[in-house]
C-alpha cells in the first residue's frame, strides 16, 4: 500500500454531518451520540442498491465497497495535496466503504475527456484491478462525460466528491425536513446526468435499454429518460413545496424563541473540528439545561446559561466541507441561514488539523454564500490539547476575536463562558415591579431573561428589582411599583 494512502488511513474518518439540527417535531431529543448509531446502520454489503426506479433516489445508495482515489493536483503544495486526498479518504470512509489505494497525478488541468491523462488512467485501471477494487472516486465534480469516460477506461464504477457527499449525507439525514433537503440535492445532482446513468446501467446489464447509439437516434432508453426527466422535476417541484413549508415552521419556533428575548448563539465550523462535543460541553458545564422547555425547541436546539445567570440558546448545526456541493448548498439554505440571525457565532475550528486556516475560509465562504456573514463571530480554535502551540499562536495572532479551547478536556471553556456572557446583548432596561403571587410564572421568567438587582418577598407579592429587555419590560408595565 502506497505510504500517503497508508497515513491517510490512520487518521479515522469521521461523520461528515450531524443532521440532528433537521430533526423534526419534538420525539428525538437531539442526543448527539448517535455516530456508533448510524456506523452501524451503514450499508449491508450484497444488497442490491442499484437504481431501479429514478425516482426513488431517496433510498439510493451508492454501492462502493473497495474504493482507489484518485485526484489531479493543478496548484498549491503537496501537503494541501495530501491533506486533500486524506479528507477524501475520510469521506469514503465516512460512507462505509474501505480505501484500497490513492493516485495523485500531477498536471496543469483535469484531463476534460478523461479527468486524469489516459496514461494514467490506464495505470489507475491496473490498480483497479490489482486491488480487487470496485469502485473510483475522483477528488472533484466530474462533468457527465468525464464519468462515463472514465468509467469505460477503468472498467468499474466511477464516482465523484460531490456525489460522494450526496450519499453521506443521504445515510446520515434522519429528521422529514433533512432527507427531503438531501433528496433535493441529489435529484438536482441527477438530473443533468440522466443520460449517463441510464447508459452505464444499460452496460452493466449487457442490453440496450438506454439510448446512446448515436446523434438522432431516439430509442426506448431516449424515451425513458425523458419520462424519468419529467418525473424527477415533479418530485423536485414538491420537494420544494415541502421544504418552503417546514421552513415556516421553523421560522415561527424561531421567531417565538426571540420574542422571548432569549438570545441565541450558533455554533458552526468545518466538519469534525468539535461542534457537538462542543455543545455537549457547554450545556453541560451550564448551570440549567431544563429538559421540559427543551423539548418545545428544535432539536439541537439546547438551552443553557450565561456564568451571570441569563438564558441562551446553543445551536450545534452541520458541518461544512471544502467545495460543499452547491446543490446541498441551496437544499440546506434555509437551514445555514439560521446561522446568520444569531446573536453570535461560535466559528469552530479544529486546531491540530493540518490546515486550519483552509478550514476557516472553506466555512467562511459557505456563510457568504448563504448571507450570514453579519453577525458577530469568535473563532473558537478546539483540540487545543491535540493542537501545535505554535499554530493555535499563529492563529490567535491573525484572528481578532479568537480563544483556544478543548471541548475534550475543558480547557478554556470558562474563558468562553465568559466571552459568551460578554457578547450577547444585554438585558438594559431597569425596572421596579410588584409581582403577585399568581404570577409565579413572571417572576420565573424574570430569573431566566433579567439581571435581578434585588427581590422581596413581601405581603402582596415578589418586590423585584430588575434590568430586563424591551419585550419583558412591556409585560411587566401592569406590576410597576409605585417608587
Ligand atoms: N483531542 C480532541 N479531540 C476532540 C476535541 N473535541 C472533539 N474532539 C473529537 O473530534 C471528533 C469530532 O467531534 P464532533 O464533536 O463530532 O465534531 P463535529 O464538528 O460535531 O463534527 P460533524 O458534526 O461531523 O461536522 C470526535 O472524535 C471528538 O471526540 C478536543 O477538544 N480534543
Ligand atoms: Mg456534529
Amino acid at each position: 500500500m502506497d505510504a500517503t494512502i497508508d497515513r491517510v488511513l490512520s487518521r479515522r474518518a469521521q461523520a461528515l454531518a450531524d443532521d440532528d439540527g433537521f430533526v423534526d417535531g419534538g420525539t428525538y431529543d437531539g442526543d448527539q451520540l448517535d455516530r456508533e448509531e448510524r456506523s452501524a446502520l451503514r450499508r449491508v454489503q450484497g444488497l442490491s442498491t442499484e437504481l431501479e426506479d429514478i425516482t426513488e433516489v431517496e433510498y439510493r445508495q451508492l454501492r462502493l465497497e473497495r474504493v482507489v482515489l484518485a485526484a489531479v493536483w493543478t496548484q498549491g503544495s503537496v501537503e494541501d495535496a495530501e491533506n486533500s486526498m486524506r479528507e477524501l479518504a475520510a469521506l469514503a470512509e465516512t460512507a462505509g466503504s474501505e480505501v484500497l489505494e490513492g493516485v495523485l497525478q500531477r498536471r496543469q488541468n483535469p484531463d476534460p475527456g478523461t479527468y486524469l491523462g489516459s496514461g494514467k488512467a490506464l495505470e489507475l485501471r491496473e490498480i483497479v484491478e490489482a486491488q480487487g477494487a470496485d469502485t473510483v472516486v475522483c477528488d472533484t465534480e466530474l462533468s457527465p462525460s468525464q464519468r462515463r469516460a472514465l468509467e469505460d477506461v477503468v472498467k468499474v464504477k466511477v464516482i465523484d466528491r460531490t456525489a460522494l457527499i450526496l450519499d453521506i449525507f443521504a445515510q446520515h439525514a434522519q429528521s422529514r425536513e433533512g432527507r427531503a433537503q438531501v433528496e433535493l440535492a441529489q435529484l438536482q445532482y441527477l438530473l443533468p446526468r440522466l443520460r449517463g446513468w441510464g447508459e452505464s446501467m444499460s452496460r452493466q446489464a449487457g442490453g440496450q435499454a438506454a439510448g446512446g447509439q448515436g446523434m438522432g437516434s431516439r430509442g426506448p432508453g431516449e424515451t425513458k429518460i425523458e419520462l424519468d426527466r419529467r418525473r424527477i422535476n415533479t418530485r423536485i417541484a414538491k420537494l420544494k413545496r415541502d421544504i418552503a413549508g417546514m421552513k415556516t415552521h421553523r421560522d415561527t419556533k424561531r421567531s417565538s424563541r426571540r420574542s422571548n428575548g432569549t438570545p441565541s448563539v450558533a455554533i458552526a465550523g468545518y466538519t469534525n473540528a468539535g461542534k457537538s462535543t462542543l455543545l455537549n460541553r457547554l450545556t453541560h458545564a451550564g448551570v440549567l439545561v431544563d429538559n421540559q422547555l427543551f423539548a418545545t425547541l428544535d432539536t439541537t436546539v439546547r438551552r443553557s446559561e450565561t456564568v451571570d445567570g441569563r438564558e441562551f440558546t446553543l445551536a450545534d448545526t452541520v458541518g461544512f466541507v471544502r467545495e460543499l456541493p452547491p446543490q446541498l448548498v441551496e437544499a440546506f439554505r434555509s437551514t445555514l441561514e439560521e446561522v446568520g440571525e444569531a446573536d453570535l457565532l461560535l466559528h469552530v475550528v479544529d486546531g491540530s488539523h493540518p490546515d486550519p486556516e483552509g478550514q476557516i475560509s472553506a466555512v467562511r465562504s459557505v456563510l457568504a454564500d448563504v448571507e450570514a456573514t453579519d453577525v458577530k463571530e469568535v473563532i473558537v480554535i478546539n483540540k487545543a490539547d491535540a493542537a501545535d502551540p505554535e499554530v493555535i499562536d499563529r492563529i490567535l495572532l491573525h484572528e481578532k476575536h479568537s480563544l483556544a479551547v478543548s471541548a475534550r478536556t475543558g480547557r478554556g471553556i470558562p474563558e468562553l463562558l465568559e466571552l459568551i456572557a460578554e457578547e450577547l446583548p444585554k438585558p438594559d432596561i431597569d425596572v421596579e415591579v410588584l409581582v403577585p403571587y399568581a404570577r409565579g410564572d413572571l417572576v420565573s421568567r424574570l430569573h431566566d431573561e433579567a439581571e435581578i438587582l434585588s427581590e422581596d418577598h413581601v405581603a402582596d407579592g415578589t418586590r423585584l428589582r430588575a434590568r430586563v429587555n424591551p419585550d419583558l419590560a412591556s409585560e411587566l408595565t401592569p406590576f410597576a411599583a409605585a417608587g
